[in-house]
């Protein structure tokens, strides 16, 4: 085999839910073969492609692991070691637990190269994020994780590992966010007179659209703001509100220090 799955050998994945699932589809339409994977989901509730799956660890059944990569609830990290994960002699360790630091993955399983992984739900369609985090040298083993990441979206290193909880913050919880934001201007345009189903439509495409675009510009969102924005027309009169006391921008940086606190706190509990 060749491409960005070459070379991880067998994986097996540490529960399968709504974000390791949108990976393993993924990475499953770009060719990684079903056979090289193994699934521990305590439910045995089917997993995509032909994967295997299985409720508890089993040796027997998963037989030697090369990448173990660890897609469970952050509050579960010591229940799955106990269960006889911690034997587990994997020269990789992926996580993509939320605020869990690698001192605590490297203590658990000694002797394995750790990285951690912060995904986004759109990894869905390849056009997910995927911050990765490496507490010692970027070796081969860690590009072997970046390449694996790839077909999922855009992948970026976090040097240090001190910001990893709010680069989880922004792009891993991010998409929650503007989900929110989709469903408030539509909230608005339904408050202030339009039909609910269509003012829906009209702001997720709008959003689509805005976002698209962003990307592809050479132009920062604040030009594109102001390629909008008539001066003296209506856009402007909508931007003042938003600007105003920095509106905005004050809404989201408390949203997300919020959500960066509550990924130390996960952390501190994980160290327990
Ligand atoms: N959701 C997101 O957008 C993002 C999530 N994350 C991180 O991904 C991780 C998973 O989150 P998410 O997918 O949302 O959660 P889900 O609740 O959707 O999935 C959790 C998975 O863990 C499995 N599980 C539960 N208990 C155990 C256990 N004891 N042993 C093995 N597997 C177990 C569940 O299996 P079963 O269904 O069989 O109970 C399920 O497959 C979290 O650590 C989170 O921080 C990171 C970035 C974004
Ligand atoms: O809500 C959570 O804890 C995780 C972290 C990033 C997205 N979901």
């Amino acid at each position: 085999m060749s491409g960005p799955f070459a070379d991880l050998g067998r994986i097996l994945m540490v529960g399968c839910g709504n974000m390791g699932g949108a990976m393993l589809r993924r990475w499953l339409d770009q060719g990684l073969d079903p056979a090289q994977v193994t699934v521990i989901s305590p439910s045995g509730r089917a997993v995509p492609g032909g994967v295997a799956v299985i409720n508890a660890y089993d040796p027997a059944a998963v037989g030697t692991v090369s990448t173990l990569l660890l897609a469970m609830k952050p509050q579960q990290l010591s229940a799955v070691h106990a269960a006889g994960l911690a034997s587990v002699r994997a020269e990789l360790l992926v996580s993509i637990l939320a605020g869990v630091d690698s001192a605590t993955l490297s203590s658990l399983w000694p002797g394995a190269t750790v990285i951690r992984a912060m995904p986004n739900l759109p990894v869905a369609i390849g056009k997910g994020v995927v911050a990765l985090h490496s507490p010692a040298e970027i070796d081969d083993r860690a590009r072997r994780v970046a390449a694996w990441m790839q077909p999922l979206g855009l992948v970026e290193w976090i040097e240090s590992e001190g910001l990893f909880d709010l680069v989880t913050a922004l792009a891993g919880s991010g998409p929650s966010f503007t989900y929110r934001f989709i469903e408030a201007l539509a909230a608005a345009g339904t408050a202030l007179g339009l039909p609910s189903d269509q003012s829906a439509r009209l702001a997720t495409a709008t959003v689509e659209g805005a976002g698209l675009l962003a990307a592809e510009a050479a132009e920062t969102p604040a030009v594109l703001a102001d390629q909008v924005a008539s001066p003296g027309g209506s856009t402007r009169a909508g931007l003042n509100v938003l600007d105003n006391d920095a509106a905005l921008v004050s809404l989201l940086t408390r949203t997300l220090q919020a959500s960066e606190n509550r990924n130390r706190e996960m952390a501190a509990a994980a160290r327990a």
